[in-house]
């Protein structure tokens, strides 16, 4: 009897669709037949939002909570679309799918894959994952302004960091630097976010006790940009807040190859809700409907995914073959829709 996994999917707006599809095209060539993955699509995102008016109803929460896991592309119009101002889709979808399914491990690997120009003159060995934080920080919507529009406006936005929250992922992040390298980089700005930063930094010292394996260094936010395109070996495992994981990623992306290559997993590490995996872009208007997007980060994406499904085997296989894939570019240009027929085509069991 094989195992059904029910799957989620949202391929949302923009290039999210187009990767979706080739992610998609990889998993069901991966798995074997002992897996069966069960698809429900969800029309989520900008495009829903102008056809209905609706983001993410309590009904649409609770039918993506009911899989197993969920695999989504991107979400979000064209920045500035005046028709989207009081949509707030990035919020009001992606950030609340992360919240109401507690997903505090905002999971996102970065690997200089063979054969891949690195933009860096040294880049050296590039492998390293950041461990951010996906529930707290300054994207909880703590916040709120007061004259809006006029000379006299003022705006906060604060940032909500728990001992509880706080803990939970650096005991995750010691617990993946204890299975790699054994190096764990704490990244905040402590000098002068004194209170989240005092508790990180207390956090980080504590748990370290735990695990006399793992060497923990620290680095201020704006040094640790540095040495991402200076030293980038020097890291292992990253640990750091919502909104500096956000940043620091993207920089990631663009250190080792490029957005189109890097993969996420925001990851609910208790298994009381599904876990979404998604690539680390977001749904690039300016290419979208083209066919030239790199669908690269979102088939890395179920690769996060067969992981978290307990299907190694699977996972190890496609980041494979995309990782033969990578090595094979000659600068040529492919489409979308060729470089997943193409990674995909890796995958197929050999003819007898
Ligand atoms: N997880 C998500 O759903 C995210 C959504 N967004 C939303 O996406 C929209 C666009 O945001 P941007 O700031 O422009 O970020 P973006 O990541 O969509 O695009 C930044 C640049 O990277 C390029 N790019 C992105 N993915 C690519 C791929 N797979 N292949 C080749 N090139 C790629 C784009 O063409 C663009 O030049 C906004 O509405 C934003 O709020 C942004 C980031 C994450
Ligand atoms: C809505 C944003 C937090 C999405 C994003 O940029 C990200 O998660 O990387
Ligand atoms: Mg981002």
């Amino acid at each position: 009897m094989p195992r059904t996994v029910r799957l989620a999917v949202i391929p949302g707006d923009g290039i999210g669709p187009e990767v979706v599809a080739e992610a998609l095209k990889v998993l069901r060539a991966a798995v074997g037949d002992e897996t069966r993955f069960e698809e429900t699509h969800f029309s989520l995102g900008a495009g829903r939002f102008l056809e209905t008016g609706d983001v993410l109803t309590d009904d649409d929460l609770a039918a993506v909570a009911s899989h197993d896991a969920i695999l989504l592309g991107a979400v979000g119009g064209v920045p500035g679309d005046p028709r989207l101002a009081n949509a707030n889709i990035e919020r009001g979808l992606l950030l609340k799918l992360r919240f109401s399914l507690d997903h505090y491990v905002n999971l996102r690997p970065t690997v200089l894959h063979p054969g891949v120009e690195s933009p860096l003159a040294a880049p050296g060995d590039v492998d390293f994952v950041v461990v951010r934080e996906g529930t707290e920080g300054p994207y909880v919507g703590n916040g709120g302004a007061i004259r809006v529009g006029t000379p006299a406006e003022v705006a906060n936005e604060v940032s909500v960091n728990t001992a509880f929250g706080v803990e939970r992922v650096v005991r995750y992040a010691f617990a993946a630097a204890s299975g790699r390298r054994k190096k764990l980089t704490l990244v905040h700005k402590t000098n002068v976010l004194v209170f989240a930063g005092g508790l990180w930094k207390r956090t980080v010292d504590a748990v370290a006790v735990e695990f006399p394996d793992v060497a923990v260094d620290y680095l201020h936010v704006d040094a640790a940009t540095i040495f991402l395109v200076t030293d980038p070996a020097r890291f292992d495992v990253i640990v750091t807040d919502n909104l500096f994981g956000d940043i620091l990623t993207d920089l990631a992306g663009a250190i080792s190859g490029g957005i189109g290559l890097a993969a996420s997993g925001n990851i609910n590490p208790d298994g009381r809700f599904p876990s979404m995996f998604e690539p680390v872009h977001g749904s690039a208007p300016d290419i979208a409907g083209k066919g030239i997007a790199d669908p690269t980060a979102a088939i890395l994406s179920v690769a996060l995914l067969l992981d978290h499904l307990g299907l190694a085997d699977d996972a190890e296989r496609v980041r494979g073959a995309a990782s033969d894939d990578i090595a094979g570019r000659d600068g040529s240009t492919r489409s979308t829709s060729e470089i997943g027929d193409a990674i995909a085509a890796r995958l197929a069991p050999a003819a007898p």
